[in-house]
């Protein structure tokens, strides 16, 4: 079995750092000339699928869309991440769970377990109860070649209050975070692989102002949202992530989402021109 990590590097190494959102907003559906309902997300969802495949690294649906509509919201995610894996993308669900130990494995079962409707291929996940709170969760996508992105530094301009907070050790609870993914498996890794549980770092701060060191995080991945609509430049990706940014998977929704249906395949290609390969 190959690891997410592994997956993931070879997804970035043919396709590029690019994550593609699926973010199918009230106003995106109407854009597109499609239904409020679950018919519309679905069909929105497979036309981002078709035109991201072959193009971009991983798609990231979001969850609250599909969940606006229900359990017919939900049947149409699990046709969408069925059909993602037969077009055979990385597909990271945007879920942002969190719990203590037993029910985050829950969790885990329902979004990263092969036999189920809802397999993904990672996961984002809350450490607000801690990073050993999310241990049984770890232990199954490593048991199943899935994979997590453990919030730590989040794009929006709200989190510094509670993300750049700094104990008495003088780190910030996005660093502490950090440390402890950063910690998981290290040691046992072979050189030169990614890590399986990567960090969520948004593009809209530096670094530093979250006190993150990237040469503290070893070979862990990092999910960035935060580029396009929230202001952060995909040019400047290398230079906002120093050492992470050849693990940084830069993922983009409403900029791109925007162009319609009939814009959106061009609309990936001049954001990945923006990256550099
Ligand atoms: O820190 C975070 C974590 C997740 N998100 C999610 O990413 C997309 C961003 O959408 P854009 O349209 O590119 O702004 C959205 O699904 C968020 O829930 C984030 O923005 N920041």
């Amino acid at each position: 079995m190959i690891s997410f990590g592994e997956r993931l590097r070879a997804a970035v190494a043919d396709y590029g750092r690019l994550c593609v959102g699926i973010d199918p907003h009230a106003a995106l559906l109407a854009s597109w000339g499609l239904s409020d309902d679950a018919r519309g997300v679905e069909k929105f969802a497979d036309a981002v699928l078709v035109s991201a495949a072959g193009r971009v690294a991983a798609v990231k649906p979001q969850l609250a869309f599909f969940e606006r509509h229900g359990a017919a919201g939900y049947a149409a995610l699990e046709r969408v991440i069925r059909r993602a894996r037969e077009a055979g993308i990385l597909l990271i669900a945007d879920a942002k769970r969190g719990d203590i130990g037993s029910t985050i494995d829950g969790y885990a079962e329902a979004w990263l377990e092969p036999s189920s409707p809802l397999a993904s291929d990672a996961m984002t996940v809350s450490a607000y109860q801690g990073v050993g709170s999310l241990a049984p969760a770890i232990e199954r996508a490593e048991r199943v070649g899935a994979g997590l992105f453990v919030l730590a530094a989040t794009s929006n301009p709200e989190s510094a209050s509670v993300q750049h907070a700094r104990g008495d050790d003088g780190r910030t609870v996005a660093s502490i975070v950090a440390d402890e993914v950063a910690a998981l498996g290290a040691g046992a890794r072979v050189a030169g692989t990614w890590s399986s549980v990567g960090l969520v770092i948004g593009a809209t701060t530096p670094l530093a102002d979250a006190g993150l060191e990237p040469e503290r995080l070893g070979a862990v991945p990092v999910l960035a949202p935060g580029f396009g609509h929230q202001g952060g430049r995909l040019a400047e990706l290398d230079a906002l992530y120093g050492p992470l940014a050849e693990r940084t998977l830069a993922s983009v929704s409403r900029s791109v989402l925007a162009a319609g249906p009939d814009g959106i395949q061009h609309a990936i290609d001049t954001h990945r021109a923006e990256l550099r390969p």
